[in-house]
């Protein structure tokens, strides 16, 4: 029965997660359409001025999330969290809290309407919202690369429900990852920054956002390091972090 409950739990963890993803693409995007636009909110939704406290207000919220994505991703809280949520369980406990403070964030999220660049051109237009497009695809598709599952903490509790112990997985470096260590920061970068209309509101999300995801990047490499050793270390020497190398410049 616990295993079955277990179970249950993972899989609404994660089905919450993919909602959450959903409507954030929405958010970011202001993806509504007009006669909605009193009730669903964006990221520009409502007029919000530039004031210092609405942009404390949003960094404090961003800070929120940073600090409970990483705190909670660290091999030491683990460690102290496992004594009180069983270990199956944890992965898929630690999406619920990601996508409940995704929430929060969107949900208290201050606008700032400003603008900072509006596109006029309709092919440029449309070259941005393909380049949103593609890096709201790309973040699950990379997941998918290492592996989504497990990612999500689905592995875990269908192990458990099986009755198998949890495998660490290996190290691996599937297609994009043979070229930079994090795409899937570099997808949810895509993803923040494209667009035709930036927002000053926008822009601070995009910009503290990617800031994290450098500082997380380095954060968790220490972890992958001290998991991996010799094989992620040959791997930073070789692959770059963010930028792909331009072959030419390689045989130069
Ligand atoms: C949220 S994912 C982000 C992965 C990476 N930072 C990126 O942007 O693509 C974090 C987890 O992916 C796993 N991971 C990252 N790189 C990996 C690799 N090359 N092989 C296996 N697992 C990896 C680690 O377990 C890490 O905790």
């Amino acid at each position: 029965m616990k295993r079955w409950i277990y179970f249950a739990y993972g899989v609404g963890c994660y089905l919450l997660f993919m909602a959450v993803y959903n409507y954030m693409a929405v958010f970011v995007g202001n993806l509504v359409p007009a006669g909605w636009r009193d009730s669903v909110k964006t990221i520009d939704s409502g007029a919000g001025p530039l004031t210092a406290f609405a942009v404390a207000w949003d960094v404090a919220l961003l800070g929120l999330f940073a600090v409970q994505h990483s705190v909670m991703a660290r091999p030491a809280f683990k460690r102290a969290w496992t004594r009180i949520v069983p270990q199956e369980i944890e992965r898929s406990t630690y999406v619920l809290a990601s996508s409940l403070v995704t929430v929060v964030v969107m949900a208290l999220w201050r606008p700032i309407d400003m603008i900072v660049w509006d596109v006029a051109n309709p092919s440029a237009r449309a070259l941005g919202w393909t380049l949103f497009a593609m890096g709201w695809a790309m973040v699950p598709l990379v997941s998918l690369l290492i592996n989504h599952f497990d990612l999500f903490g689905l592995r875990q509790v269908w192990l458990h429900l099986r009755g198998r112990e949890y495998t660490a997985l290996p190290f691996h470096e599937p297609l994009l990852y043979s070229r930079v260590r994090h795409p899937l920061y570099i997808g949810w970068a895509i993803a923040f920054w494209a667009t035709p209309t930036m927002t000053v509101g926008h822009l601070l999300f995009a910009g503290v956002l990617t800031l994290y995801m450098v500082v997380a990047a380095m954060i968790e490499e220490r972890d992958l390091v001290a998991h991996f050793g010799d094989v992620y270390e040959g791997y930073q020497r070789r692959v770059p972090m963010f930028l792909p190398r331009l072959r030419a410049v390689e045989e130069d």
